[in-house]
């Protein structure tokens, strides 16, 4: 983007306040004005005192009296009004950011669930913080600046042009140097370049710096020595390079603007002094060459501000590109009148599905024409190999993404003629990872259903078998989850997401290695829990564990995006391919394990399971 461009997006963001900042950037011209004015009376003073300089008392005291009030008001009145200023584009910066977060996290609300990953979240965190906050301080801070460091030499060169012509055009020779000298410095495209990289080694060493702590218990336990951390490492020394690249190509040009910029009276003084040679005797000349002499460091201050806005702007640059990105991720599309399903069976037609988009280089199709009815009221168990596309199927039946192709339907009626919050009504889900809100027990089991009493929320714990180990707390039921009340085991997470379901009462069930962190103990009471869950449900069910989904009226064996067989345990069995391999590996590993009788029984799997008791 070049720099016309980078600056119309970022005033498209400033104008939403055009009125706030055109009134801040007038008072902060006015301001920087007023500073000047009090140069302004030392000049007359001086040149009054230099008219009577044989005899000083005869000096008008009165005209010195009044240029002397006349810079004292105007330094208060430059304060004043850099306070007005100040606080016109705070408000304007303030309320710009306020609205961009609403904005934000309003869109957020609305794209597919699925965007929001863990990855995801961090980043839109740090957009949401970061990047709106980089905004704000250079609508605050460095929006006023520009706008005075661009007037204010204009004005001072125009004022001094009238005063001496030829003495101003030889201001002209260092300022013009120093303008040659920042695009040297920061419009060449090696300086760019080197910009873009050095902005992205700092992201990178923070962001390998964080994952290095988090992983600090993996190096620990394992004696990783922490050299071995080579991510982090090479993040660093790439910093360290790239800091030391940046320095070599920039420390020539900004050294020598820095020097011309903040020493224009150096180039002044030679040509005042050879000037007022030939003009031996012209005391105005002497005065005026002494005006010159006081404004020219007020002419410094301001370039040498413009100085950092390059780089200040590329940065506020950058993060409105990644407020942009969130801004163009699309939003789920509901439907102008919901239509509803009456019964709850769940048809997948032709359903193929790629996480990127199909323009995108790294399209790959992650479930290929995948088509299956889950009936009411029955079990549908997704099992396979790892990486196969089971839990994908589960998020897109809750629309956490779009289907590319085909459709899913729920009693005949497509997820996008039924809208999210139908869609939400009508389904429960319990995944392995278990999101409990810092907020009190009773609270996280009650966002199952806002309007239970207390007694349904007691019910449903009971059911799920959490009761027990609630009433143990101190507090019980108003005991806080997290930092500074209770921290729950893994099973005991999942018991309570289970509660939280069975409250909700939804027709529709997806449950995700619902039983992945659980003991023998707390398994038997999660397996206690679900049959509770399942009754009367549509359920579609992601295990590993083949026992638990022996008894399911549907086994789908999900294979590379594909469904690769289907049927009922012995249907399955007897077709003597993946599933009958892949219930071998799982006998073969629990007699490893206990012993096949052992196993058989703990895992319930004695012959005539039915559906009330395939879970145990
Ligand atoms: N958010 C995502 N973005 C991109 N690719 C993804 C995403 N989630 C999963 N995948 C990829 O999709 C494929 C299928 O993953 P999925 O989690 O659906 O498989 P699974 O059968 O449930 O595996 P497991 O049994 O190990 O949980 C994998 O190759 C995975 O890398």
């Amino acid at each position: 983007m070049d720099s016309k461009l980078e600056m119309k997006s970022l005033l498209h963001i400033a104008g939403e306040k055009k009125g706030l900042l055109i009134v801040a950037s007038l008072f902060s011209i006015v301001s920087s004005l007023l500073q000047i004015a009090p140069f302004v009376s030392v000049y007359q003073i001086v040149q009054e005192l230099l008219q009577h300089a044989g005899n000083p008392a005869s000096a008008d005291q009165r005209f010195i009296l009044y240029w002397g009030v006349f810079a004292l008001v105007t330094f208060i009145g430059a304060l004043i009004a850099l306070y007005i200023g100040g606080m016109c584009s705070h408000i304007a910066a303030f309320n710009i950011l306020y609205e961009l977060r609403v904005r934000l996290t309003d869109h957020i609300a609305k794209v597919p669930m699925g965007y929001l990953t863990h990855t995801a979240t961090g980043e839109l965190k740090k957009i949401i913080e970061v990047s709106v906050e980089k905004i704000e301080k250079f609508i605050a801070h460095q929006l006023p600046d520009i706008v005075s460091a661009i007037t204010i030499p204009l004005l001072l060169i125009g004022y001094l042009f009238w005063m001496n012509w030829s003495l101003a055009l030889v201001l002209l020779i260092p300022i013009g140097i120093g303008f040659w000298l920042q695009t040297q410095l920061f419009g060449s495209e090696s300086g760019q370049k080197a910009y873009r990289e050095f902005q992205h080694a700092i992201e990178e060493m923070n962001a390998t710096g964080v994952e290095y702590i988090r992983g600090m218990p993996v190096v620990k336990i394992f004696g990783i020595k922490a050299d071995s951390f080579l991510t982090f490492k090479h993040a660093v020394a790439k910093y360290r390079d790239i800091s030391l690249r940046i320095t070599d190509i920039y420390k020539t040009p900004y050294g020598l603007f820095s020097v011309v910029v903040s020493s224009l009276f150096t180039f002044v003084v030679p040509v005042g002094i050879l000037l007022s040679s030939g003009n031996a005797g012209s005391q105005a000349f002497a005065v005026t060459f002494m005006l010159f002499i006081i404004l020219t460091p007020s002419l410094s201050m301001p370039l040498l501000k413009l100085m950092f806005v390059g780089s200040g702007m590329r940065e506020v640059v950058e993060n409105k590109k990644r407020i942009d990105a969130v801004f163009s991720e699309a939003i789920v599309t509901e439907p102008a009148s919901p239509q509803i399903p009456v019964v709850h069976d769940i048809a997948f037609k032709h359903v193929s599905f790629a996480y990127e988009q199909q323009a995108s280089k790294d399209f790959k199709p992650i479930l290929k024409d995948i088509q299956f009815v889950a009936k009411a009221g029955e079990m549908t168990a997704l099992v396979g190999p790892s990486g196969g596309g089971k839990s994908t199927i589960a998020s897109l039946l809750l629309r956490f993404w779009d289907v590319q192709k085909g459709e899913i339907a729920i009693g005949g009626v497509p997820l996008r003629e039924m809208g999210t919050e139908m869609l939400m009504d009508r389904v429960s889900f319990v995944f392995q990872d278990v999101h409990l809100f810092y907020d009190t027990i009773e609270a996280n089991i009650r966002m199952g259903n806002m309007d239970a009493t207390q007694d349904e929320v007691v019910a449903a714990a009971k059911k799920a078998c959490c009761h027990e180990f609630i009433e143990k707390l101190a507090l019980g039921y108003a005991t806080k989850i997290g930092e500074g009340g209770t921290y729950l085991s893994g099973g005991e997470a999942q018991r309570l997401a289970i509660a939280r379901a069975l409250l909700k009462n939804a027709p529709i069930l997806v449950l995700d290695e619902a039983t992945a962190y659980a003991d023998a103990e707390n398994e038997k009471k999660i397996q206690q829990a679900l049959i509770e869950l399942v009754k009367g449900k549509t359920v579609i069910m992601i295990a590993h564990r083949l026992s638990t989904i022996r008894a399911a009226e549907q086994i789908l064996v999900v294979k590379q995006g594909e469904i690769v067989e289907r049927g009922t345990h012995d249907e399955l069995r007897a077709l003597s391919g993946l599933y009958e391999q892949m219930w071998q590996a799982h006998i073969s590993s629990a007699s490893w394990k206990l012993g096949v009788k052992d196993t058989l029984q703990a895992d319930g799997m004695k012959e005539g399971s039915s559906r009330e008791s395939l879970l145990y």
